[in-house]
């Protein structure tokens, strides 16, 4: 036997919520084998984030080589990148080992407001590992940072941005709209010919740390086992609802997601 092999390129979360461990067991859950290169580890808990230590660039080259050299991956997720050099060395393994299948979240803080990737590296991101990717799936306020937009807060604006974001060389772009306000929201993909709009209900929820990870980890693994850009899309939204649906606490804060949700739906 064996299953379709996705890498998350990303940071660890000591609380367990978002990062490399949100990653691995949406992977797991969707019958994939998961590996992981750590960018970074963060003190983190649902209160928030305390600390950030990078690994060292030489940490992160030994993982991509020790990775690359051996296995051959059938798609790749990118998280919290850190810097620009890292975002080189990332793209250069992407290019030399023609990686096909490349889910880019573009993590640029948590939602409790702490840093992940510095602000200097957007435009290695957009010059390096765009082009690469098959989907990039920014966030409202990810997206007009990018953008240089004060914010992003209607279906039409998210519309514009979406074409905008497409035009730096990914094939497709899902812009997210879990922060857009009211009860109602949509999450927008576009692939360059067409715009598929996924509605949903905003789910009543306060634990919901972790939900971009997880939903990247879900296209990555959905492409990893050889669907459309559209069905993995279509399943990840579904595998994201139900953990969102389950989200439980765990501490003060914003708690995780029930990644096991989706298996055992009815
Ligand atoms: N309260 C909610 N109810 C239902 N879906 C949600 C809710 N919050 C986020 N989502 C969905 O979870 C995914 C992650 O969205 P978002 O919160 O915008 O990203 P991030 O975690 O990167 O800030 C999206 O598909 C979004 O539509
Ligand atoms: C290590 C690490 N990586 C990414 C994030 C951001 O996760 P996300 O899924 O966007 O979840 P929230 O920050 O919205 O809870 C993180 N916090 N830590």
């Amino acid at each position: 036997m064996t299953l379709p092999k996705v890498l998350t390129i990303a940071g660890s979360d000591s609380g367990g919520g978002a990062g490399i461990q949100a990653d691995l067991k949406t992977f797991q859950e969707l019958d994939t084998y998961g590996l992981s290169v750590i960018t970074a580890i963060t003190a983190q808990n649902t209160v928030g984030v305390q600390a950030v230590h990078p690994v060292s660039l030489n940490g992160l080259n030994d993982q991509l080589e020790s990775v690359f050299t051996d296995i051959k991956v059938d798609a790749v997720k990118t998280g919290m990148l850190v810097s620009a050099d890292y975002i080189q060395s990332i793209s250069t393994y992407i290019r030399d080992y023609n990686v096909n299948k490349l889910v880019i979240d573009p993590v640029l803080g948590s939602t409790s407001g702490s840093e992940l990737t510095k602000n200097e590296a957007i435009d290695e991101l957009k010059n390096s590992l765009w082009p690469l990717a098959t989907v990039v799936t920014p966030n409202l306020i990810e997206a007009a940072r990018m953008l240089g937009w004060a914010s992003i807060n209607t279906v039409s604006e998210m519309e514009k941005a979406v074409y905008q974001l497409h035009e730096w060389g990914a094939k497709s772009i899902l812009l997210k709209g879990g922060h857009l306000p009211g009860g109602e929201s949509v999450d927008l993909l576009y692939d360059g010919h067409t715009l598929t709009h996924f509605p949903m209900k905003r789910i009543d929820q306060p634990h919901t740390h972790g939900t971009g990870c997880t939903l990247a980890s879900a296209i990555a693994a959905g492409l990893a086992k050889g669907n459309s850009i559209h069905d993995a899309v279509s399943m990840a939204k579904d595998f994201v609802t139900c953990a969102i649906r389950e989200g439980f606490s765990i501490g003060e804060g914003s708690g995780p997601l029930n990644h096991s949700a989706y298996r055992h739906r009815q």
